[in-house]
Parts: structure tokens; sequence; C-alpha cells
């Protein structure tokens, strides 16, 4: 497949499942913002992306995603995808299962009720958006984003503005999703508590000298029992 040589492009997977983030530079109105930025997602991975404000975390989230082309470099990723963002992002004028329906073409009503089922939202399947609670929105967001069974899932800071029990409690949830779906995740986050607790292996931006680049002591593996149990 052709590559353009100026402008970001996503190519086959070298390796099934392995999403290849390979950038050589990005830059807005000709400032830099990432400089050479190159790793990779295993299948089953959970991977936090952290760097502080302004760096390029989540420029670098959109360009893993597809939503910004214009970079230099080459994306592998696989064809499903779910997103998560703070905001819920939802379609005030559909019902909650058809939140889920309309972005899952096929999604049975049976799958799309179990789906809500897993983020606990059963009994609320025909209630709007505006008549959830905050909390139960992102429920909702997380029961689109499982519902199509990513192998990557990219959230940015998912869990920021939430009060400190929401958040603990929607951590939790995602900690059991991502254990029991298993997509590669890469997510962006300021809590050092977050990136530990959900994530396999942390990537660090740090600035460099043509945009960030990931610190040289970003690559902290462990492994998660949860994760490599069956
Ligand atoms: N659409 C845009 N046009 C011009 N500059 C942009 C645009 N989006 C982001 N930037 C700039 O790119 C840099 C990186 O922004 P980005 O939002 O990726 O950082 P971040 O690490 O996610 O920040 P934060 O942690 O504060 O959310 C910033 O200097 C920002 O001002």
């Amino acid at each position: 497949m052709g590559i353009p040589a100026t402008l970001g492009a996503a190519r086959g997977p070298l390796e099934v499942g392995v999403i290849a983030v390979d950038i050589r530079s990005k830059t807005f109105g000709g400032n830099a913002v990432l400089g050479p930025v190159s790793f990779s997602i295993a299948p089953g991975e959970t991977v936090a992306l952290v760097g502080p404000s302004g760096i390029g975390k989540s420029t670098l989230l959109r360009i893993v995603a597809g939503v910004d082309t214009q970079f230099r470099g080459t994306i592998a990723r696989p064809g499903a995808m779910a997103m998560v963002f703070q905001d819920p992002t939802l379609l005030p004028w559909r019902s909650a299962m058809d939140n889920l329906r309309t972005v899952h073409r096929g999604l049975t009503r049976q799958a799309a009720a179990r789906a809500m089922a897993e983020t606990g939202l059963t009994g609320k399947e025909e209630m709007f958006p505006g008549q959830l609670s905050q909390g139960q929105r992102r429920r909702l967001a997380l029961a689109r984003a499982f519902a199509g069974q990513p192998e990557l899932l990219i959230m940015d800071e998912p869990f920021v503005s939430l009060d400190a029990e929401t958040a603990e409690t929607m951590l939790a949830l995602t900690e059991n999703l991502i254990a029991h779906h298993r997509p590669a995740t890469l997510f962006v986050t300021h809590a050092q508590n977050e990136a530990e607790r959900l994530a396999t292996r942390i990537l660090t931006l740090v600035p460099g000298p043509e945009g960030a680049v990931l610190g040289t002591s970003c690559q902290r593996f462990r492994v998660r029992e949860k994760h490599t149990a069956g």
C-alpha cells in the first residue's frame, strides 16, 4: 500500500493485532508538537500515556485514533476501535439503547442490553441521556465502547472531573471491562494512581528538540494478573 511522503497514513498491521505507532513529526501552524514517537501495543496490553499539560498527549491520541491525519509517519491499527472521552458525547435524542445501536449497526437489542448490563445500566435502556445521572452517562459511553468488541480502545482522561467516589467506581468498572474484553488500550491520564492501576505499561512524553518524544524511563513494564489470566 502506498504511503504519502508527507502525511500520516494507516498501513496494514505487520503482525496480527499489533498497533504500531511511528510518528516522525506533527506540527500545528509550523510549531512542532510531536517529534519522533514510536511504540507498539500488543493485543491485551493497557498503555497509559502521561506527561505535562500541553506536551501533546491528546494530539498523539487523535493521531493514533485516525481523527488527525495531518502528520508525518505511519500508524498500523485494527479496524475495530472505540474511543472514550471526558465528555460522554451521547446523542440526546436517542434512548440509551439506541445510542449503542446507532453506533454499532447490526447490534441486536439483546446484545445492547448485555453491554448495558455489564456497566450496571439494566433498566435504563429506554431512558434518554438527559434522564441519566452524570455517572450513568459515563457508564453508557463505556457500554457503547465495549459493545463493539474493540481491538483497540482509546481513552482521553476518562475519569477527570468526576467526584472521588464516582471516579473510583468508574475506574474499577473500566478495569473489569478491560480484563474481560481484553482490547489493546491506550489512555491518557494526569493521575498516577490511574496509570498504575490500569496500565501494564506507562509511556511518558517529555520535551524534545523538535517536539515531544518518549522519555527514556517511560517503559515501565509490569504484568497485571487479571490480564494474564485466561
Ligand atoms: N488544533 C490545534 N491548533 C493549534 N495548536 C494546537 C491544536 N491542538 C493542540 N494544539 C497545541 O498542541 C500542543 C499539545 O496539545 P495537546 O492537547 O495534545 O496537549 P496535552 O498533553 O493533551 O495537554 P493537556 O494535558 O493539558 O490536555 C499544545 O501546545 C496545544 O496548544
